[in-house]
């Protein structure tokens, strides 16, 4: 059995704003096992991002993590109890954020984001960054951690790092500072990376190289990644198992073959179908149609029903919790759909209903779309 380095359990992160209470992150289990890299993968808004910032905790007002539990190791990053007024307050064992700050933020867990300019400041060169970031949190001399800074730019595939060493980031291309930062993520050794995106940005040369690069680092150095992307064709390269995101829910979780090869969720087989493939033309590419509803009101029942090729009337009712569809098989292989016979609500009874009437889309990407429902 390999050891579990993060379990993310129901998980629900809320942004209360004027509009009202938007439920970013809305009850999400998963986890990660020691040197695997595990996807997050779903539209814009679907709360990739949020639920990557929860796990370090770094969501900020109007935000809040208002349940669930996060354990990485031994450690609670977030957990929740009953206090003697049965309001709900922090475990005790819930680290301080003193402690996220100096002992798990960096050191344990570090994280990438889409931007390096973010990141990176553009005022000191890339190699005094890289040293001081080291020097800090590894306790090195100054001279050794130049040396070490020095080395994971090598690492990275940086060419002449000593010259670059003393580059400005805005001296560097997107593809290099983002090396640049898989350089600093990757510096304290950490057990987890959480990138969110980091790609995304690039163009798709350059977006390869990185993805291979990070598949040898990962050999090389056994670090876990939480990779986000709304790229199936980056989790099909990079990932060993997905978490497909919905409106803050995750609706399928999967080995990345079965998510592929044995696809359970509607929207899991849209996102596949929108990937452009080699022997399509643009004209060809199939959109998922319609645009996700806001995370204020999510619709009642699937919440993907209003867009979905394989929706009926029971759908419209039944909220499908994610569940295991696999008898005892190897994988886990989980799906919130209630066309599967795990869920035994009347799917095969139910009359189907007409998406055209609800997004009001008379595109023949519908009529073409009466995909069977196994
Ligand atoms: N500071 C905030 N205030 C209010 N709502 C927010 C805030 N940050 C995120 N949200 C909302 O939370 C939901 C999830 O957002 P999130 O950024 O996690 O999506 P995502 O899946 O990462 O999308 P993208 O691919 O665009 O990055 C969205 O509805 C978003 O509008
Ligand atoms: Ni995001």
């Amino acid at each position: 059995m390999t050891e579990k380095l993060l379990q993310v359990e129901n998980l629900k992160t809320q942004f209360f704003t004027e509009e009202g209470v938007v439920r970013a992150v809305d009850g999400i289990s998963f986890d990660v096992k020691k040197g695997e890299i595990v996807g997050l993968v779903g539209e814009s808004g679907a709360g990739k991002s949020v639920a990557a910032q929860s796990i370090l905790r770094l969501i900020d007002h109007p935000g809040e993590i208002v349940g669930g539990e996060v354990r990485f190791k031994d450690d609670v990053l977030f957990g929740l109890e009953e206090g003697p007024n049965g309001d709900l307050k922090p475990r005790d064992a819930m680290l301080s954020n003193e402690e996220m700050r100096r002992r798990i933020r960096g050191t344990e867990i570090a994280i990438i984001f889409q931007d390096p300019m973010e990141s990176l400041n553009p005022v000191f060169t890339v190699g005094n960054q890289l040293r001081e970031f080291i020097e800090i949190n590894r306790n090195l001399s100054k001279a050794e951690a130049k040396e070490e800074a020095i080395h994971m730019l090598r690492e990275v595939g940086i060419p002449e790092p000593e010259t670059r060493y003393d580059n400005y980031p805005h001296q560097f291309s997107g593809g290099m500072r983002q090396r640049v930062l898989i350089a600093m993520a990757l510096a304290c050794e950490p057990s987890l990376i959480i990138a969110d995106e980091p790609t995304t940005a690039l163009d798709v040369t350059v977006e390869g190289q990185i993805l291979t690069l990070v598949d040898e680092l990962q050999d090389k150095y056994d670090t876990s990644f939480v990779w986000v992307t709304h790229d199936m064709g980056v989790v099909a390269e990079l990932c060993d198992r997905v978490n497909v995101m919905y409106l803050g829910e995750i609706v399928e979780q999967a080995t990345v073959d079965d998510l592929f090869y044995d696809t359970k969720h509607p929207y899991t087989q849209a996102l596949l179908d929108s990937m452009p493939r080699p022997d399509q033309t643009v004209e060809e590419l199939n959109p998922i149609r319609g645009v996700m509803p806001e995370a204020i009101n999510p619709p009642h029942g699937c919440r993907f029903h209003t867009r979905c090729p394989d929706a009926r009337k029971v759908c419209m009712e039944v909220h499908p919790d994610c569940r295991e569809l696999t008898e005892t098989g190897e994988h886990s292989h989980k799906a919130a759909c209630v066309k599967h016979d795990e869920f035994d609500v009347g799917y095969e009874i139910s009359d189907p209903i007409d998406i055209r009437a609800k997004t009001g889309i008379t595109s023949d990407l519908v009529t073409e779309s009466t995909r069977g429902g196994n």
